[in-house]
């Protein structure tokens, strides 16, 4: 909602719930006289009155922004009613819905009455939406959310016979998102990723696992419910580590039979029950390359959707410069190596997932990717200082 809509209504507040809009003169003076500087989007807030005074306590749009979320995911009613202003991302078989405008990929949104047209034009039941996810929001407060329109669906092997028709009526393609995930922007690429990990998720726990019967899905798509045991069931990801080996001089990359030709990328493991990341770092290391890794540091995380939802945790480590022999464990990699500075700042320059590096060279994983945040950082900064492992 904007906030200048009520400039002339009000005096200093208008109350909405327990929200305030601040009148845009006052917010003005106030954060003149406080030294606060105004591009900060402080807005929103919540109110008290204390004796004489009215306190306030200013949100950042980002914290009513989240705030919003909770409150769609916590109350059914008010994310049903989020729907009819809100817009939907739709995915067929869990392929998005996508755009293609050169090499770039966009994702369109449908607004609720253009979706109800859609389904009632495919002689699905408009009831379908109460299975879209909420996935999250504009700035404005306008939802987003994500439908299959196939998945557990009563009438699925009649519209996967109109995917093709539903794609000329949509003007679009559903698309595997491994095909298309680096040709989006990074805000699609994350809306999408988040989506298809919601919808797979819902897909997957459809009863529940002590009682066998059909479990229930909240408004929002947050959690699952077993109306007979009242056990909830919530989504779930499993924790990988993904480690970036030096020898203080070269980095160790490795590459999977499954991995595209010539791809190289970080090692990376799942983490054993009972694991802290640190353990799993050091044993991950030690099953795929026969190192042992003497220190380590932190670097950032990721969701990773493929296969499954993953959170990638990533880290640099070293190994002794004496203790660099490499054993590939063949049975989880195809090969390992050493590569100097040169080599892999080489690549990352070159590195384009469209042309695929030709005459032997090797290539790294694209830029979404954390493994190659990970290698960027390690060519940047090659002599980071980690912690004992
Ligand atoms: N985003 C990135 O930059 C990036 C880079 C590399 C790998 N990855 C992802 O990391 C993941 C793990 O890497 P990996 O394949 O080398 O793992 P890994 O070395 O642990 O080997 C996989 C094997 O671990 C076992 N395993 C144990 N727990 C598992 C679980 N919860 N789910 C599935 N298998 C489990 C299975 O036997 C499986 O075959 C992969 O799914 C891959 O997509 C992401
Ligand atoms: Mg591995």
């Amino acid at each position: 909602m904007e906030l200048l809509d009520f400039y002339c209504q009000c005096e200093n507040v208008l109350f909405m719930g327990n929200k305030i809009l601040i009148d845009i003169q006052f917010k003005r003076n106030h954060l003149l006289q406080n030294g606060f500087d105004l591009t900060m989007s402080l807005y929103c807030g919540i109110a008290c009155r204390r004796k004489s005074f009215w306190c306030f306590r200013l949100l950042s749009t980002y914290v009513t922004k989240t705030r919003y979320l909770f409150e769609l995911k916590e109350d059914d009613d008010a994310c049903k009613k989020a729907q009819q202003t809100g817009a939907f991302y739709l995915f067929h078989s869990l392929a998005p819905l996508l755009q293609k405008s050169g090499h770039q990929y966009q994702a369109p949104r449908h607004s609720l009455l253009e979706l109800e047209r859609l389904l009632a034009k495919f002689g699905q039941d408009t009831q379908r939406i109460e299975d879209s996810v909420l996935i999250g929001c504009s700035e404005q407060h306008e939802a987003w959310f994500a439908l299959d329109l196939v998945l557990n669906s009563s009438s699925s092997i009649n519209a996967s016979l109109q995917k093709s028709e539903m794609e000329t009526e949509l003007k679009g393609s559903f698309t595997k998102l491994r095909k298309a995930l680096f040709q989006l922007n990074t805000k699609d690429a994350s809306l999408l990723t988040t989506a298809q990990a919601l919808l797979r998720w819902h897909d997957a726990h459809q009863f529940c696992s002590r009682s066998g019967q059909p479990t229930k899905k909240n408004m929002a798509g947050s959690k699952r419910v077993c109306p007979s045991n009242k056990i909830i069931y919530y989504p779930q990801m499993a924790p990988v580590v993904i480690t970036l080996v030096s020898d203080g001089t070269r980095c160790l990359l490795a590459r999977q039979s499954s991995f595209p030709k010539g791809m190289y990328s970080a090692l990376a493991g799942f983490c054993d029950i009972g694991e802290s990341m640190e353990e799993a770092v050091r044993r991950e290391v030690a099953e795929e390359v026969g190192l042992e890794v003497e220190t380590l540091q932190y670097s950032a995380s990721q969701h990773w959707p493929f296969p499954n939802s993953s959170l990638m945790i990533a880290c640099h480590a070293t190994v002794k410069p004496g203790q660099t022999e490499i054993q590939v464990n063949l049975k989880e990699l195809e090969a390992a190596g050493w590569f100097s500075h040169d080599e892999v700042a080489t690549a990352l320059r070159k590195n384009n997932p469209y042309t695929q590096q030709q005459n032997g060279t090797f290539w790294l994983p694209p830029k979404l990717a954390i493994a190659h945040q990970l290698i960027k950082e390690w060519v940047e900064k090659p002599s980071c200082s980690p912690l004992p492992a």
